[in-house]
């Protein structure tokens, strides 16, 4: 059991917004100067989000704005492979191109990426795009913070929180801090707070809550205070992950929750966010506890980073069972109730 209130008799359960990119993931190893072939995948945090969820299971759609062009295309024929509603992805005719995510090996744990988003029509959704029945139709919406970068998109996501909040559709947000998408860490601070106070549920990294809260001196990071200080919001989990060291996750209701790593050797290290995010966040829809939740998601993370892709990689529901019994007995993981 968890804090969250999940509205029934809705037919869809997780409206993701924002990036639909595309990643090209080099397919050798060694600096990028070096590499000479991609292979080419869907990409996007919100997008693998998104693909997480409905790999396991759930309902999802989403809300954005793709290229007219071949990676526009490619973007939509994929959601529709994978059964997500794209009624709400708007072919935008404005010129804006596709983010593309250009991926470096250097050794599985030494990987890098190399964004290019000069004119990303991801950013270029605007609140006409954002219907108030559309919200009103789903459990949850997921905001994934490079989508307050900039306008238009910075104000369809306020108005979007704001129609969900009216309709108590659960807002999940994922801080997904992209640095060269931002003018300067104050401006990113200011509005990823402002959107922060309005959330249900808060995930990021320590380094992204620094950001968060401008702290520069690691001495002074402490996670149990920056759950709380959600919680004096709107928030009802506070998720903050410290990479492969594993994660925590606080609920407003003063519970904590330890979230260890299921030890793999990796592919890459990209993608496991993403993953972590979609497994966590089916199993809080399954009504599943903080605890239970993460162990799917750290599962997912260890199955995608052993893979090449994120959103081709993302597991179904038995691989991620199947994955957890391997470690039976093991106590490779231990998620405790403390
Ligand atoms: N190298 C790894 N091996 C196995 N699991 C990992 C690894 N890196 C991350 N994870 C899992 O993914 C979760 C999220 O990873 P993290 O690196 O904190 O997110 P992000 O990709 O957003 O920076 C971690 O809490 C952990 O469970
Ligand atoms: O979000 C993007 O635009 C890039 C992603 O598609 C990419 O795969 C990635 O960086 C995943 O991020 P992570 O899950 O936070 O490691």
């Amino acid at each position: 059991m968890n804090n969250l209130v999940f509205q029934k008799n809705r037919d869809l359960d997780l409206i993701a917004l924002g990036r639909l990119a595309v990643d090209l993931n080099a397919n050798e190893m060694g600096p990028m100067e070096e590499t000479s072939t991609f292979s080419k995948y869907l990409g996007g945090s919100p997008a693998n989000i998104c693909i997480a969820v409905s790999r396991l299971g759930l309902k999802s759609g989403f809300i954005g704005r793709v290229a007219d062009d071949q990676f526009g295309r490619f973007i939509i024929n994929y959601l529709k492979d994978s059964g997500i509603d794209y009624s709400n992805v708007t072919v935008d005719e404005s010129g804006a191109k596709t983010g593309l995510t250009f991926t470096e090996i250097k050794s599985p744990t030494d990987c890098s990426i190399l964004m290019y988003r000069y004119n990303a029509v991801d950013l270029k959704f605007d609140i006409c795009d954002v219907k108030e029945e559309y919200i009103k139709r789903s459990k949850a919406i997921l905001i994934s913070g490079t989508a307050l970068a900039a306008s238009p998109s910075r104000e369809a996501v306020f108005a979007a929180v704001e129609l969900a909040r009216k309709h108590k559709t659960v807002v999940f947000f994922d801080i997904d801090y992209r640095p060269y998408t931002w003018k300067s860490v104050e401006e990113t601070a200011i509005y990823y707070s402002l959107l922060a106070e309005r959330c249900d549920v808060i995930i990021g990294t320590r380094e992204e809550f620094d950001m968060l809260e401008m702290i520069s001196d690691p001495d002074n990071e402490d996670d149990d205070v920056t759950a709380n200080k959600w919680f004096d919001y709107n928030a009802k989990i506070m998720v903050i992950k410290h990479g492969k060291e594993g994660s925590y996750a606080y609920t407003a209701e003063g519970k904590k929750y330890t979230g260890a790593v299921f030890p793999v050797i990796p592919v890459k290290t990209f993608g496991a966010g993403d993953s972590y995010a979609g497994g966590f966040i089916y199993g809080l829809m399954q009504g599943y506890d903080p605890g239970k939740a993460m162990e799917l998601g750290a599962a997912s993370a260890s199955i995608v980073v052993s893979s090449h892709s994120c959103s081709d990689a993302m597991p179904d529901i038995n691989k991620i069972h199947r994955f957890i019994k391997q470690y039976d007995g093991e106590k490779s993981y231990d998620v405790k109730n403390i």
